[in-house]
């Protein structure tokens, strides 16, 4: 491991990340070592951690199989340590660094994570992202648009939808009798059934057509003020909810961090659009 690593601290819509620069491919991002990086007291801070690695070098052979499409690896982590397979403002910020950096071309790439190739153009400074198609979780069971609970304390059930985008979400509802700026996200919301991979939870509420707002607790971090990949499933599972054809395909989703655009593509290919902003730079030393 190298004594010292470069690091860029970046966040999407206020969902912040620590980018380790491995251009070289040469050491590993542990559980331990992303929480320690993650903690905002003792490490630099951030919702996630995020090494800049060649694919074509990744450990895991279903990522070195991307090499030819994608030639840099967001190999991601959350704060608590734990393996994500994919980032929607991860993703972004990934993006951003390796534009500034010149890294990778201006008129778009594909970036390679744990659930496939990513392509990415710019707009601006808006980064858009091809997430790749999303599935039902358990498309026997959620032919009403509903397969699941989500329990908080002092509310009653959230009727919700699991959605996989590559990582596992649950997608309540919240009438719009209940204050969702109330709701308690302290403690990870009881699911059920239960997922066996853990699971993002999104509260949901639509503000008009096409157009909602969301909070979400995602898993291996707790509440964030953002999540990508949520807001993808939040306009997916309402569109679903509105009977799939209220509007033109295209969502804003207003989390407590920002607004991010989603626009529902054909064969289930679902586009993310929103800001990408690198804070500060600097160098860490690492223990070997
Ligand atoms: N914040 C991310 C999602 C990060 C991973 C998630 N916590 C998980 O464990 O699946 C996003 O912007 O999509």
């Amino acid at each position: 491991m190298p004594a010292s690593v470069r690091f860029t601290k970046g966040h999407g819509t206020r969902n912040d990340f620590v980018l380790l620069d491995d251009r070289e491919g040469t050491f590993a991002l542990t559980a331990q070592l992303a929480a320690k990086l993650a903690d905002r007291r003792s490490g630099i801070g951030g919702d996630g951690v995020i090494r800049v690695a060649p694919t074509r070098l990744a450990t895991d052979p279903d990522v070195r199989a991307q090499a030819d499409r994608a030639e840099w690896f967001m190999d991601y982590r959350n704060a608590d340590g734990s393996i994500a397979e994919m980032c929607g403002n991860g993703v972004r910020v990934f993006a951003a660094y390796l534009r500034r950096e010149g890294l990778a071309p201006e008129s778009g790439f594909g970036v390679a994570t744990r659930s496939g190739v990513k392509q990415i153009t710019f707009d601006g400074e808006t980064v858009v992202v091809d997430m790749g198609a999303w599935r039902l979780t358990d498309p026997e069971h959620a032919a009403d648009g509903m397969d699941s609970l989500v329990h908080l304390e002092g509310h009653e059930p959230f009727s919700a939808l699991r959605l996989d985008l590559g990582n596992p979400h649950t997608v309540a509802a919240v009438p719009p009798t209940v204050q969702l700026d109330a709701l308690n996200l302290t403690e990870a919301p009881d699911v059920k059934p239960p997922a066996p991979q853990g699971t993002n939870v999104e509260f949901v509420q639509p503000l008009a057509r096409g157009h909602v707002r969301m909070r979400v607790h995602e898993r291996g971090v707790g509440e964030t003020e953002s999540c990508g990949t949520g807001v993808c499933a939040a306009a997916i599972a309402t569109h679903l909810w509105a009977g799939g054809d209220d509007q033109d395909g295209t969502w804003l989703v207003d989390v407590p961090g920002g607004r991010l655009r989603v626009r529902l593509l054909p064969d289930n290919h679902v586009e993310l659009a929103g800001p990408a902003v690198l804070v500060a730079d600097g160098t860490i030393t690492l223990e070997g």
